[in-house]
C-alpha cells in the first residue's frame, strides 16, 4: 500500500497509516507538475481543500484506488471521474464541524469588535481607540443561512449570547428548527431584512453561489454584519466589497475566498474586513480527528473493507449487481427531480416497488433514491453510505412497500414525497437491457427517457402554450430533443416534459414562466 499525503494532516494520522504497514510519503510542497509526475506510483492520496483531484489528475493516477479527503467539503474532487474509475473517495464530514462553528463565532466577534485592527495598531505602539467602537450581540438578530451540522452548532452557541436566532433552510423539516429553538424564515428575503448579523453555512452549489449579493444588500439593514466560514462566493465577493465601501455592511468576517489559495480579492484591502486563510478546521482537535479518521478510512478502503464515510460507491462489477445498476440509476434520477421542481421540506418518502424490481435487493435502490433526493441541496455530502442517516437526521420518514405485480409495466418504482403542502409522485421503469423511463409525474402519464437537461412545464390546457414555449426555447438557442404532454382533464391542466440539448438559461425560464397559462416552469438537470 503506497500512500501519498499531499496536504498537511496530523502526525497522529500519519502514525495510523504507518502502523497499518503502509509505505507513506508526506510531501506537501509539490508543484502541480511534480504531483502529476509521481501520482502514478501511488495506491492512495490524502488531500485537503487545495489539491484539485480532477480529470487531468486521474489520467496520471493509473494505480489510484482511494482518495482520502481530510476534511468535510469535497468540492475539489471530481466525484464522477473517481466513480467511473472505481476509485473510492472518503471524507471526514463530522470531524471538524465544532472547529468551523467556533471559528465562525470568532470571526463574528473579531469583526464586530475590530479586534485585529486594534491589535495591529497596538503592535505599532499606537494607543489609539478612535474608530474602533463595536456593537454587542445581546438582543440582536442573527440570520443563519443553512441549518445543517455547522449552522445548528452556531445557532446553539449564539443563543447563549442572548441573540435572537432566525434561519433560512428550505430543505429541512420544521422539527429541526424546533429542535434548535430557531425561528424559521420561509424566504431568504425575510431573513435578510430582519438580520443584524448574517452567517452562511450552506454547501457550495449552483443555487448557493452568490445567494447573498447585490439584490440582498439592497434590502438588508444598513449596518448589517456578515460572516462566511463556508465556501468562497456564497456571499458574492464583488457585491460585498461595494456594500462594505458604502457602509451598508458594517463589517465582514471571511474565512473562505473564491480564488483560494492565491486570492486577489479586493476584500483583502478593506479595513472593515477580518479575513483568515481558510482556518475554520485548523485546530489541534479537529486536525487530530480529521487526520486519524481519514487515515483509518483510507486503510480500510485499500483493504476492501466497508468505509462509513465513503462519498461514492466504486463501480459495481459483479454480475448480480449488473441488473441492480439500472435501477440504481433510475432511483437516483427519480429522487433528483423533486427539489428541482419543488421548494418544500420533505416530511416523508414512500417508495413502492412493484413487478420484477420487487424481487431485487431494493434497500440499495432506496439509498439511490434518497441520495438523488438530497443531492441538489447537499451536493457531494450525501452518498450511498450516509443517505439513510441523512434522511433520518433531517427528520424524513422513509417507507418501502412491495407488490409482486405492477399495473401496465413489468417493473415499476413509484416514489411519493409528502411535504406540508401536499404529495408529489414520480414513477419510473426499466425496459429491456437497462433503458430507463420516467412514466408518471404528479399523476400525469409519460414515457420519457431521462437526459442530462430537461424542462418541465405545468400549464393550463389550452391552445397556444406549447407553440410559445417552442419559440422561446428557439430564441434562447435551446434545441428540443423530445417533447411529451401529459393531460389532466379534470383540472384542465397539462404537463410538458421536454428533453433538451443544453441547459435552459434562467432568463429563458423566466420568459417561459410568464407565458399566459404557464403555472410552473422548471429546468431539471440529471
Ligand atoms: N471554513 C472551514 O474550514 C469549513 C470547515 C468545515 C465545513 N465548511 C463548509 O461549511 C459549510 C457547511 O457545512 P456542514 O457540514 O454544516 O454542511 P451540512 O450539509 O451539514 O449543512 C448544509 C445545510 O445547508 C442547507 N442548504 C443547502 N442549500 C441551501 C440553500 N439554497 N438555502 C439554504 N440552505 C441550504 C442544507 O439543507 C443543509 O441543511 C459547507 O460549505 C462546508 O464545506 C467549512
Ligand atoms: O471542508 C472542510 O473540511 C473545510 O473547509 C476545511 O478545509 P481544509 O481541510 O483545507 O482546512
Amino acid at each position: 500500500m503506497k500512500i501519498l499525503v499531499a496536504e498537511t494532516i496530523s502526525e497522529k494520522g500519519i502514525e495510523v497509516l504507518i502502523n497499518a504497514g503502509a509505505s507513506v510519503d508526506v510531501n506537501t510542497k509539490l508543484s502541480r507538475e511534480q504531483l502529476l509526475g509521481i501520482i502514478g506510483d501511488y495506491d492512495a492520496i490524502i488531500v485537503r481543500s487545495v489539491t484539485k483531484v480532477n480529470e487531468e489528475f486521474y489520467q496520471k493516477a493509473t494505480k489510484l484506488k482511494v482518495v482520502g479527503r481530510a476534511g468535510n467539503g469535497v468540492d475539489n474532487i471530481d466525484m464522477e471521474g473517481a466513480t467511473k474509475r472505481g476509485i473510492i473517495v472518503v471524507n471526514t464530514p463530522e470531524s471538524n464541524v465544532v472547529s468551523a462553528a467556533e471559528h465562525t463565532i470568532g470571526l463574528l466577534l473579531a469583526s464586530c469588535r475590530n479586534i485585529p485592527q486594534a491589535h495591529a495598531r497596538l503592535q505599532e505602539r499606537v494607543w489609539d481607540r478612535s474608530n474602533l467602537k463595536g456593537v454587542e450581540l445581546l438582543n440582536k438578530t442573527v440570520g443563519i443561512v443553512g441549518l445543517g451540522r455547522i449552522g445548528s452548532l452556531v445557532a446553539t452557541r449564539l443563543k447563549a449570547f442572548g441573540m435572537n436566532v432566525i434561519a433560512y433552510d428550505p430543505y429541512i423539516s420544521d422539527a429541526r428548527f424546533k429542535k434548535f429553538g430557531v425561528e424559521k424564515r420561509e424566504k431568504l428575503e425575510d431573513l435578510i431584512k430582519e438580520s443584524d448579523f448574517i452567517t452562511v453555512h450552506t454547501p457550495k452549489t449552483e443555487e448557493t453561489m452568490g445567494m447573498i449579493g447585490k439584490d440582498q444588500f439592497k434590502i438588508a439593514k444598513k449596518g448589517v454584519r456578515v460572516v462566511n466560514c463556508a465556501r468562497g462566493g456564497i456571499i458574492d465577493e464583488q457585491a460585498l466589497v461595494e456594500a462594505l465601501k458604502e457602509k451598508i455592511v458594517a463589517s465582514a468576517g471571511i474565512d473562505v475566498l473564491v480564488d483560494e489559495p492565491n486570492p486577489t480579492s479586493p476584500l483583502l484591502d478593506l479595513s472593515n474586513v477580518v479575513v483568515t486563510p481558510h482556518l475554520g478546521a485548523d485546530t489541534v482537535e479537529a486536525q487530530d480527528n480529521v487526520g486519524v479518521t481519514v487515515a483509518q478510512e483510507v486503510i480500510s478502503a485499500l483493504k476492501g473493507e466497508m468505509v462509513p464515510n465513503a462519498v461514492n460507491l466504486p463501480t459495481i462489477q459483479s454480475r448480480d449487481l449488473e441488473v441492480l445498476k439500472s435501477y440504481l440509476q433510475l432511483g437516483e434520477i427519480l429522487g433528483k427531480i423533486y427539489y428541482q421542481l419543488e421548494k418544500e421540506a420533505v416530511e416523508k418518502v414512500e417508495i413502492m416497488y412493484s413487478g420484477e424490481v420487487a424481487g431485487l435487493e431494493t434497500s440499495m435502490i432506496t439509498l439511490a433514491i434518497l441520495k438523488g433526493l438530497f443531492e441538489p441541496v447537499l451536493k457531494e455530502r450525501v452518498n450511498y453510505v450516509n443517505a439513510s442517516l441523512t434522511a433520518q437526521s433531517r427528520g424524513v420518514i422513509v417507507t418501502e412497500s412491495k407488490e409482486a405485480v405492477a399495473d401496465n409495466y413489468l417493473t415499476l418504482i413509484k416514489v411519493k414525497i409528502v411535504s406540508p403542502k401536499g404529495n408529489f409522485t414520480i414513477s419510473g421503469t426499466v425496459f429491456g437491457k437497462g433503458e430507463l423511463r420516467i412514466v408518471e409525474l404528479n399523476g400525469y402519464e409519460f414515457d420519457v427517457t431521462p437526459t442530462p437537461y430537461m424542462l418541465m412545464v405545468e400549464n393550463i390546457d389550452k391552445p397556444g402554450v406549447v407553440g410559445q414555449i417552442g419559440t422561446l426555447l428557439g430564441v434562447g438557442k435551446v434545441n428540443i430533443a423530445t417533447m411529451q404532454l401529459g393531460r389532466n382533464f379534470a383540472d384542465n391542466r397539462a404537463m410538458m416534459v421536454l428533453t433538451v440539448d443544453s441547459e435552459v438559461s434562467k432568463e429563458t425560464l423566466q420568459f417561459i414562466g410568464s407565458v399566459e397559462g404557464v403555472v410552473k416552469a422548471r429546468s431539471v438537470k440529471i
